[in-house]
């Protein structure tokens, strides 16, 4: 394992530590937060595809932040597990089942339209000020990333965390995505990457 390998694995097991601790009231409280902010400044057309995530474990839940872009016009996906390093994002239909993925994760079956979204709501573990991001490990939301840029897509992509996720540095490694913002229960941050 690598220096940043092993950096990194102790950053995530530390922050998903203090995540975890966030009493159910709070993390409900600040999710709302959340919402109320994204949806006041976060750009969207009517037609833009947006991917979400439902959130498994501690995770900030934006679902009611979901439901309001959809109402502004946004169509919505969530990351599907396909094997071991792929993720593909399919469109949200309120009137289908959702189906278990793996690791906890539910979204649309394969009847549903595979999308590539134009902004990227992505799920942290944790994250510093440059937009440097830490994610389960899986290297998921990496991958698909790099797919869609090599498809020329280049999806705005705003990172989600609670505040306490935040960390003086991420030792990024070359795969490593930067983040357009990062949007917490303290507001949007927009970086210049
Ligand atoms: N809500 C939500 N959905 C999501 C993600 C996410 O971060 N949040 N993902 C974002 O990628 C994908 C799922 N990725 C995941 C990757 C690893 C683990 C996980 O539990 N890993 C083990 C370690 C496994 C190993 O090291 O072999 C663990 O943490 O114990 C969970 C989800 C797709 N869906
Ligand atoms: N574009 C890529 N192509 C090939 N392998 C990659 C790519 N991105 C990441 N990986 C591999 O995935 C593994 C996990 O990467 P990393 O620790 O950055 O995951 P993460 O960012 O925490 O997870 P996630 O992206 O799922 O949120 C590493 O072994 C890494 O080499």
């Amino acid at each position: 394992m690598t220096d940043k390998v092993a950096a990194k694995a102790l950053l995530r097991a530390e922050r998903l530590a203090v995540r975890n601790q966030l009493p159910t009231s709070e993390r409900i409280e600040k999710s709302l937060t959340i919402a109320e902010t994204g949806l006041t400044t976060l750009e969207i057309e009517p037609g833009m595809v947006v991917s979400g995530f439902f959130p498994i474990r501690s995770e900030v839940d934006i679902r009611p932040l979901m439901a309001d872009l959809k109402s502004r016009g946004a169509v919505l996906c969530l990351p599907v597990i396909l094997d071991k390093t792929t993720i593909v994002f399919r469109e949200l239909h309120a009137d289908r089942p959702l189906v278990p993925l793996g690791f906890g994760t539910f979204g649309p079956g394969a009847d549903c339209a595979e999308l590539d979204p134009s902004l990227m709501l992505v799920p942290l573990a944790a994250f510093d000020r440059t937009g440097h991001r830490i994610g389960y490990g899986g290297g998921y939301y990496d991958r698909a990333i790099d797919r869609l840029h090599r498809k020329g897509l280049h999806p705005r992509l705003i990172g989600i965390a609670f505040d306490c996720q935040e960390v003086a540095s991420v030792p990024a490694e070359p795969h490593d995505m930067r983040l357009h913002g990062i949007l917490t229960e303290s507001g949007l941050r927009r970086l210049n990457s």
